[in-house]
């Protein structure tokens, strides 16, 4: 069984994870999870605290000589904001905290509900634990699960479809991903036709830039949409996608409810900070519709075995899935820190005031992508590890191959050579 579990506060010391569960033997260098963590600081719409880190992981156990060793994985990303906060959060924190005790809770935060759940009475301590900052710490976990992904030739993609009332128009199909890569400075990369069965440009693109969008001219438009929002003191959500690729049919199962891939999956997204909705394939649009316009018909040729010529099911049926690609989306809801005043009640005086703010972002659609990538290759992985096994990666990918072997003498035997 995968497992891991987060610790930290945003302006502590670390943040740290510790995962279980891996399979002995997997290459995991650090540059390869500093990479998802540079992702996921970027975006355009972020505030200055983005200026002030510089995730990078650390491996304190689990990993030895770029390997995993199939010990529990304990990783480590430092705070830099930590070296302004120290006399705040630190165990020395002492007189200056007297004045710094923070009792005007932020309407859409977890402020006053995690203020009244846990009794406190400084929302400092409720703040520091709620924020997104922890999902660093989420990504770095997500990218060794995705590492291991890899290795079994299962491939993540997200994408950035809606920023507040800008959305990309309907993506052309399941066969072919437009890419546009947005630098954070706003430098526009060339627009470029990427095919699903040939990823590498595609990922290149990605690695490159934490800022995506289908349509450069819908990414254009997004930024300046941001801009509007920042110049008003106001914040945006948006919406993302996240599609896998190379998926085998057969992951996760309909005999039981908490074993179901798409309730893990919506699960894993709805968790992240700030998220309201997930979809997967066509989603709410599918309540519209008759089901004669919403299912996947089957077909069946000796070369290709069963195959689709259309994914409404966003790859998944009866929790489990069909060897189409993953289409989830989720919904994000605007920042909820406002530089536009938001009226709420002080905790202790029960003074009604209106909110002023230091520093936050106005967008984080982009990063919550690279974020939601990070809880999807999570939940995969989960399930792969589940149904192939293997205390070493050899024996997983053994068990994984002969999968392959079993699917094809059973559904496509000319592919099977019969
Ligand atoms: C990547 C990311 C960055 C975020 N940045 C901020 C921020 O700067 N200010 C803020 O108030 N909320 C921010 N949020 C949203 C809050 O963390 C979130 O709204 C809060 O934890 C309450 O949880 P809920 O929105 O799920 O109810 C961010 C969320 C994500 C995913
Ligand atoms: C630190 C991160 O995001 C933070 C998430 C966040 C929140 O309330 O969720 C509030 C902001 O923190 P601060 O008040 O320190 O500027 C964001 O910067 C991060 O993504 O690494």
């Amino acid at each position: 069984m995968l497992r891991y579990l987060t610790a930290g506060e945003s302006h502590g010391p670390a943040l740290t994870a510790i995962i279980e569960g891996l399979p002995a033997g997997l290459p995991l260098p650090e540059d390869y999870v500093n990479r998802q963590l540079a992702r996921r600081q970027g975006g355009y719409g972020r505030g200055g605290r983005m200026r002030i880190e510089q995730d990078r992981v650390r491996f304190l156990a689990g990993v030895r000589g770029g390997f995993t060793l199939g010990s529990p994985v304990a990783l480590y990303i430092e705070n830099r904001d930590w070296a302004s906060w120290q006399e705040i959060m630190g165990p020395g924190a002492g007189a200056r905290l007297d004045q710094r005790v923070v009792t005007r809770p932020r309407p859409g935060h977890a402020d006053l509900a995690g203020a009244l759940k846990y009794g406190h009475r400084d929302i400092r301590n409720v703040l520091e634990r709620a924020s997104a900052r922890e999902t660093a710490a989420r990504v770095a976990a997500g990218s060794v699960a995705r590492r291991l992904l890899e290795e079994l030739g299962i491939e993540i993609i997200g994408h950035v479809v809606r920023i507040g009332p800008v959305a990309v128009p309907e993506p052309g199909g399941d066969e072919d991903i437009l890419c546009t890569c947005l630098a954070e400075t706003g430098g526009v990369a060339e627009r470029e036709a990427v095919s699903t069965p040939d990823l590498s440009r595609l990922r290149e693109l990605l690695d490159a830039s934490p800022v995506y969008c289908l349509h450069r001219e819908t990414a254009e438009a997004m930024m300046r949409e941001i801009d509007r929002a920042r110049e008003a003191g106001d914040s945006l959500g948006g919406i993302f996608e996240i599609r896998v690729y190379g998926l085998p049919p057969g992951l996760g199962s309909y005999v039981h409810w908490d074993r179901r891939l798409d309730g893990r999956l919506a699960g894993a997204l709805m968790s992240v900070q700030a998220i309201k909705g997930v979809e997967i394939g066509l989603g709410f649009a599918g309540a519209a519709l008759p089901g004669s316009q919403v299912h996947d018909e089957i077909f069946y040729s000796r070369e290709k075995g069963f195959y689709r010529r259309t994914n409404r099911a966003g790859g998944l049926e009866g929790g489990v899935t069909n060897g189409e690609p993953l289409v989830l989306r989720a919904a994000m809801k605007p920042i909820p820190t406002l530089y536009k005043p938001l009226r709420s009640v002080d905790l202790i005086s029960k003074e009604p005031f209106t909110a002023s703010v230091e520093r936050s972002d106005v967008c984080a659609v982009p990063a919550a992508c690279v974020v939601g990538e990070a809880v999807v290759a999570w939940e995969v992985a989960a399930a792969c590890v589940e149904k192939f096994g293997g205390d070493t990666l050899q024996e997983m990918k053994a068990n994984y191959r002969r999968y392959f072997e079993y699917l094809r003498r059973e559904a496509a035997p000319d592919m099977a050579g019969e």
